[in-house]
């Protein structure tokens, strides 16, 4: 396979011994350690289709270290050898922000195209994990909403192809309310996804994630047309179970679609009569 695009670590930890790519970054016996994490949540997200045939990935950080996996590689069989690790702080200094600064590199592979996109969710939101997938419920949902816009807007959309809304169903309060607030959304909230337009290349969809990402100060997730899902959260238990509620309320949405159910409903709050 080709060497890597990207630059080598142009600084390395004190404790790292020269010419030995940091190859310690990655090797732990703790299952939670990122670099055996990665492997093992691709391999779970393959079972439900997120990582088909090397589309989608993971990525993870800790502390000022980001882990990511390599390009093209099929994600279920990854090995905590082929991560990546860089530096945000070192990245920070670097003047090219196209070109990233790996404190390691597995010599026979790219990093994921996906990797600008990661830390877009590591450094505007402070994340700690984010996960890209393919799903079809995803895709599909995209593909609904842009029918939505040629043609009035029926029961089963908004009119609005730029954006997914869902409200009253349960799976909704897997959402927090947004970075920096306390608590997730509640069962009559309106979750809303923001929906960009798919490129050519992965990396050129950075300026739109971020784009998306002010537009949408407590957004967890964006869509991508034609394409799949990021979602991310504070913790890598937040990012997963995030995007299983996402994954649920999608293919929710779309069997919704095929009945002619409204997404959106108006559903006046039942009090409860008794206190208990
Ligand atoms: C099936 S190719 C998909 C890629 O172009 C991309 O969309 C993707 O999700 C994975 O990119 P990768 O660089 O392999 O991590
Ligand atoms: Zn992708």
């Amino acid at each position: 396979m080709a060497p890597p695009i990207d630059s080598p670590a142009a600084a390395v930890p004190n404790d790292s011994k020269a010419g030995d790519n940091n190859d310690h970054l990655v090797q732990s016996a703790d299952p939670e350690h990122p670099a055996n994490l990665i492997p093992s949540l691709c391999a779970k997200f393959w079972t439900l289709g997120w990582v088909t045939g090397t589309g989608g990935g993971a990525s993870i950080r800790d502390d000022d270290l980001v882990y990511i996996a390599p390009s093209g590689v099929q994600k279920e069989l990854m090995k905590a050898d082929d991560i990546y690790v860089l530096s945000l702080a070192a990245q920070a200094k670097s003047l090219d922000r196209r070109s990233r600064v790996y404190l390691r590199s597995p010599p026979r592979y790219k990093p994921s195209q996906c990797t600008p996109l990661f830390l877009a969710a590591f450094t505007k939101r402070g994340a700690g994990c984010c996960i890209h997938t393919h799903s079809h419920w995803a895709v599909l949902v995209t593909l609904i909403l842009e029918t939505e816009t040629h043609g009035a807007p029926s029961a089963g959309g908004n009119g609005n192809s730029r954006e997914f809304r869902i409200n009253n169903i349960e799976q909704i309060k897997g959402f927090g309310r947004g970075f920096g607030q306390t608590g997730n959304l509640g069962y009559h909230d309106t979750l809303r996804i923001p929906v960009i337009e798919n490129t050519a290349h992965e990396e050129d969809l950075t300026e739109f994630l971020e784009e998306s990402m002010d537009k949408y100060p407590d957004t967890y997730a964006v869509l991508v047309r034609r394409h799949g899902v990021y979602v991310w959260g504070e913790t890598v238990h937040k990012a997963k179970t995030q995007c299983e509620s996402l994954d649920y309320l999608f293919q929710l949405a779309v069997e919704m679609k095929r009945l002619d159910l409204p997404w959106i409903t108006d559903i006046e709050p039942v009090k409860p009569t008794s206190t208990r």
